[in-house]
């Protein structure tokens, strides 16, 4: 069945497009960012601004330094300098299991060890603030169990909204990878996020369970959540952000809406360097390009 298309978010910025430019409702504000490793410096970041409930993807050449700026605004990675703020807080040395509290939540991708766990065992480690986690579990065990149902509830729930609740007893490890990045996804909204990130969502992932993983990003979306998502494929970039932050060799070379981006010259070069007649978004082939449908 066809999927209408969902009207993209617009007017986020304030004034041209360029790198750097202010949003109109900014959830992440960050200044100065630098990130070395000996002599390289993966990360060299001015100064960016990632719009509220809007879906913003974050592209560039490999080691651009994308994933290392995920990690730094995560709290996985400390820079050499440079502070961001998270809905108006500082997060500036800020642990990433306190990030994650304040409500910006990465996914992870399905480790061996939580291969070996179920997916409902997987839904279940996403919860936060879970009281068993001190002693009051030994005092008030009534207490804990209450919570634990809570708990065992709102991974069912969200396993029958990814259809994957026929698979909640099968060992993660056993699921395909289109489904691992669904339980990825559904793992990380067992704790209410604000902010959700996402690594590479469509990497490995068999078209036939494409469209599915699509709007469940858009979902996120409509329930007032923000996302900010690192990606290689254009075609999905094009189909689902609302705004692109373009890196090349540690800095943000571009950003902007998607169609405007994909057409900065910037941004061809930086990708394709000679070969710059081919269409950004007919790079992978899995998608229709927008309008041509
Ligand atoms: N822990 C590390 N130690 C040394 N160098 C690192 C480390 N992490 C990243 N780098 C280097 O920093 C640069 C940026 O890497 P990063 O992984 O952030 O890029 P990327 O844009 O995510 O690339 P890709 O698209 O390939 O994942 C690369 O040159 C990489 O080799």
């Amino acid at each position: 069945m066809p999927h209408a298309p969902r009207p993209k978010s617009v007017g986020l910025h304030k004034g041209e497009p360029a790198p750097g430019v202010a949003k109109v409702d900014p959830i992440i504000v960050a200044d100065g960012i630098t990130r070395t490793f000996g002599g390289l410096t993966a990360v060299n970041v001015e100064h960016l601004e990632i719009p509220r409930n809007a879906i913003t993807a974050l592209i560039g050449p490999n080691g651009a330094g994308k994933t290392t700026l995920f990690n730094l605004l995560t709290g996985f990675d400390k820079p050499d300098t440079g502070s961001w703020t998270f809905d108006g807080k500082s997060l500036s040395n800020v642990p990433a299991y306190r990030v994650a509290r304040m409500g910006q939540v990465r996914t992870f991708q399905l480790t061996k060890a939580l291969g070996l766990l179920t997916v409902l065992e997987n839904m279940k480690l996403g919860a936060k603030g879970q009281t068993g986690e001190n002693f009051f579990q030994g005092l008030f065990p009534a207490l804990w169990r209450k919570q634990d149902k809570e708990i065992e509830q709102k991974a069912l729930d969200l396993l029958v909204k990814f259809k994957l609740d026929a698979k909640k007893d099968d060992f993660a490890a056993s699921l395909s990878g289109g489904q691992r990045k669904l339980l990825e996804m559904a793992r990380a909204l067992m704790s209410d996020p604000v902010l959700v990130m996402l690594d590479e969502p469509m990497a490995g992932v068999n078209p036939a369970l494409t469209q599915s993983l699509l709007d469940k990003i858009l979902d996120l979306k409509d329930e007032g959540m923000t996302v900010l998502f690192v990606e290689h494929d254009m075609h999905m970039v094009r189909h689902i952000a609302d705004w692109v932050i373009v890196m090349a060799e540690g800095q943000v070379v571009a950003e902007g809406p998607p169609l405007e981006v994909m057409q900065n010259p910037a941004v061809i070069d930086a990708y394709l360097g000679a070969h710059q007649e081919i269409d950004l978004g007919e790079l992978t082939g899995r998608y229709t390009p927008e309008g041509k449908n």
